[in-house]
């Protein structure tokens, strides 16, 4: 400091530096009264206290300069801060120099402030104020006036004698703080650092209490008035001193943290522009040397490259041109640029005039079918018909086949062997759950990251105009919603009338789709857009029985496994015994399809795969005894809940989206509650709308049924209507016979004949109309041992045409009217 002072010695007389403060002459410090008055006026000021040492400058109104000059009392003056407040702020920013404001209170200044000699200056009507002492305000002895802006007030001061004797922590702190002080040093800016040096001046550095109340006129000009204050006040020394080098080690740490975010933004700026600076070299440079038109050449070869052999339609072609155009215009380095360029790689990429050559030949369609699917003959015959009119019409487009049926029954996997039959490209688009038109038709390209929708992706990947393109799961496809409906963009693509010219959003032309064939697949029919039903030829596919699960199995499933699992050359180490395979498909996997049949099979072999690695020496041999070892418990229990049903509780057949099964209708009595005169019927289980209607038409009918044969019991009780398995939705109306069976069986407590599956719909005055699925629902009543089966008159050509494989061992019963079943089931009894 000493050192900072000595290089300052000589500095300017007189000098500005700051627009509040003002460095005044250098001169010694007045002579200290003997005792200073303890009776003077009270200037209140704003900012910050003034240390002992320090003097300030202050400009005054010619009022208040008047009044100071004439007034014999104020060549002594106490000065107190002003407390922080807004209207103190907003005086502040008014003025620019140091101010003396008018007092509103004694209350808003602080008690502690200095005492100080006056000089006055009336060519710019200034007055500087030279600290003797800090000094209290005790009271106020004259208060001001209109006349008198400043008052008279009693003061007490402070003892200022320098002390020498200090405690040993109070050495300790000083030599902390002038750490801190060099510390703070290193932060400040140029301008600061001559500001402090020049405050060096007035001190004289070998007194403890002098560099103390440097180092307080310094955090004056850097921290908060009351901060200050709270520094200025103490009375001892060693107060002042610890809180002095508290405030500045906080004052330090503040600075730190900004210096280094400071650093930060700087370094983050820095990298930013010398980024800039060096693409913007690179590109003159790229530009002088030809780089940059040698990478668009590239690019124009690599368009006509993707060009070549292609019959590219007049209209897109246009595009391609004058997009080609656009990109040799435009800066390599532009967003633009990246747009064109993906842009131009969607429209050349596509397959313009490639096709696949196309055989129309039934014997390689019958020969790949029959190679890659056990059974389905009805699936076939219908594929081999179309093929035939293809044959004829000299082109398999069209038409849209749709097949229909539960999961696992080979609908995915017979369109693949279509693709096959006719050598066409195969690509499959699933719908499962999509419910943005765009992605069908494409985003616009105004998008960022916009892509072309599912439809021209399949095209290029097939790369050929004429693939089959399998729009799998269609019934699952999202309705309408504020994005538009993906069901009309169906419509559009699959209508042979329109989709020569279909309209992709993000390629914004028209491309030729007529010449692709479409194949759709569904679960459910009910659930498929019936303007897109229209479109379509429905073909059924069904479920699989035992039998054909096996021939499934052994034919085609299991060569397939062992090859993925590389088993094909070790059959001598293991074998799946039949009667494995049996419990497999009777207990494991009773779907009406073959994919957990796929799945279990697979985890069995990856198993023996497993031993066999492992080095197992004798043969793996699969039996039904140790198959939880290979495919664990077994997920589908029983389905059969009763052994021998009660009163009200009869055994119906349903076709759910999973296939057949069969499911308990159960009904009880309850009593009446409340004033009832009649009875009312209750449901649960899960019944959707068409089946809760179907047991409301049971219910009537039942109830006439039952009087007329002289049962009141209807009338008489409430009922309640239960099918069991309530997680599973139920629909549909071909539980009518069996809902109207279990209600006369209660009504009559009578038992219907063992072994007794039904499935029919009836209406109000007992008619039995006929229903769909019947294939799988018989498949699923011999699963759980039916004996005995009554179905609609007008299924018997369904039933007709069932494998007697199938029906062996299955007393079929036909009806068209309800007394029938009536008779059969409680066996002519009633
Ligand atoms: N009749 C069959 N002959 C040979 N393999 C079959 C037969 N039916 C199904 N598969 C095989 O079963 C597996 C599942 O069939 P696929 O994926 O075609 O069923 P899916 O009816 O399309 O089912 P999803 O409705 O769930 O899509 C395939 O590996 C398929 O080859």
């Amino acid at each position: 400091m000493l050192r900072a002072l000595n290089r300052f010695k000589g500095a300017i007389q007189k000098r500005y530096f700051s627009d509040d403060f003002i460095l005044d002459e250098i001169e010694e410090p007045p002579n200290k009264p003997e005792k200073p008055s303890e009776v003077v006026r009270l200037l209140p000021i704003s900012k910050h206290p003034i240390f002992p040492k320090h003097f300030i400058r202050f400009r005054l109104s010619p009022e208040n300069f008047k009044f100071m000059v004439s007034d014999q009392s104020s060549t002594l003056v106490s000065a107190f801060i002003l407390k922080p407040k807004d209207d103190v702020k907003e005086l502040e920013s008014q003025l620019s120099l140091n101010s003396i404001f008018p007092l509103k209170g004694i209350d808003s200044v602080y008690t502690i402030g200095s005492i100080c000699t006056t000089s006055f200056n009336k060519f710019d009507r200034t007055i500087t104020l030279k600290p003797v002492n800090r000094t209290k305000l005790i009271e106020v002895i004259e208060p001001s006036t209109a006349e008198i802006p400043f008052p008279l007030v009693k003061l007490q001061h402070y003892d200022e004698t320098p002390q020498q004797a200090r405690s040993e922590e109070d050495k300790a702190i000083l030599k902390l703080l002038a750490q801190q002080l060099d510390e703070l040093r290193t932060l400040l800016s140029p301008q600061e650092l001559t500001t402090l040096e020049l405050f060096a001046q007035r001190f004289n550095m070998k007194y403890e209490e002098d560099f103390l109340n440097y180092v307080g006129v310094i955090l004056s000009y850097m921290c908060d008035t009351a901060k200050v204050q709270n520094i200025f006040e103490p009375d001892t020394f060693s107060m002042r001193l610890k809180l002095t080098y508290e405030l500045v080690q906080e004052h330090v740490q503040m600075r730190n943290s900004m210096r280094k975010l400071q650093d930060e933004a700087q370094a983050k700026m820095q990298k930013a522009s010398e980024e800039h600076m060096y693409k913007e070299i690179l590109s003159l440079i790229k530009n002088k040397l030809g780089y940059d038109k040698d990478e668009k050449e590239t690019l124009k070869i690599k368009y006509s490259k993707n060009l070549e052999g292609k019959n590219v339609p007049q209209h897109i072609q246009k595009i391609i041109d004058e997009e080609m155009g656009r990109l040799m215009m435009t800066d390599k380095n532009s967003s633009e640029f990246h747009v064109i360029r993906t842009y131009l790689d969607w429209l050349t990429c596509l397959p313009y005039g490639v096709q696949t050559e196309e055989t129309i030949d039934l014997k390689k369609a019958r020969e790949v079918l029959d190679r890659d699917h056990y059974g389905m003959k009805d699936v076939k015959e219908r594929i081999l018909e179309f093929i035939a009119v293809s044959k004829l019409k000299g082109s398999s487009t069209g038409k849209i086949l749709c097949f229909v049926g539960p999961p696992g029954v080979g609908k995915t996997s017979i369109a693949k062997s279509i693709a096959e039959a006719l050598n066409r490209k195969y690509h499959r688009i699933s719908l499962g759950g999509l419910d943005d038109v765009a992605e069908l038709k494409g985003h616009r390209r105004t998008y960022i990251g916009a892509q072309p929708g599912k439809l021209i992706t399949a095209l290029k990947q097939a790369g050929s105009e004429n693939p089959v393109i399998l729009i799998d799961e269609i019934d699952k496809v999202g309705r309408r919603n504020f994005q538009g409906s993906p069901e009309n963009a169906l419509l559009e693509i699959l209508d042979p009338q329109q989709n020569f010219s279909f309209n992709d959003h993000y390629l914004d032309t028209t491309v030729d789709l007529s010449k692709v064939l479409f194949l759709c697949t569904a679960n459910f029919p009910d659930d498929i857009n019936p303007v897109l039903l229209d479109r379509m030829d429905v073909i059924r596919v069904q479920g699989y029985t035992a039998e054909e699960k096996s021939n499934i199995l052994n034919r085609h499933l299991l060569p397939e496994i062992i090859n993925k699992c590389s088993l094909s050359d070790k059959s001598e180490k293991y074998e799946i015994t039949e009667p494995a395979k049996e419990v497999l498909i009777r207990d494991y996997c009773r779907e009406a399809g073959v994919r957990s049949l796929q799945k279990i099979v697979t985890r069995i072999l990856e198993k023996i795969t497993k031993k066999i690695v492992e080095g197992v020496e004798e043969k793996i041999v699969v039996t039904p005894e140790n198959l939880i070892t290979f495919a664990g418990r077994p997920e589908h229990a029983h389905s059969k809940i009763y052994d021998i049903t009660p009163s009200g509780v009869v055994m119906g057949l349903a076709y759910t989206s999973m296939g057949g099964s069969t499911l308990y209708i159960e009904v009880a009595k309850s009593k009446f509650t409340g004033d009832e005169t009649e009875g009312k019927v209750q449901i649960t289980g899960n019944l959707k709308q068409v089946m809760s209607e179907s047991v409301h038409i049971a219910y009537t009918f039942a109830k006439k049924l039952a009087s007329e044969k002289g049962n009141n019991f209807l009338d008489k009780h409430s009922i309640h209507i239960h099918v069991p398995e309530g997680a599973t939705p139920k629909d549909g109306p071909s539980a009518g016979i069996t809902i109207t069976t279990a209600l006369l069986s209660l009504a009559f407590d009578k038992p219907v004949i063992p072994d007794l599956a039904m499935t029919g719909e009836i209406s109000l005055t007992g008619k039995v109309l006929p229903i769909g699925g019947l294939k799988e629902k018989i498949v699923a009543a011999k699963r759980d041992g039916v004996k005995r089966v009554i179905i609609p008159k007008q299924n018997k050509y369904h039933w007709d045409e069932l494998a007697d494989i199938l029906k062996e061992g299955i007393e079929v019963s036909f009806v068209e009217e309800y007394s029938e079943v009536f008779k059969i089931a409680f066996n002519n009894s009633l």
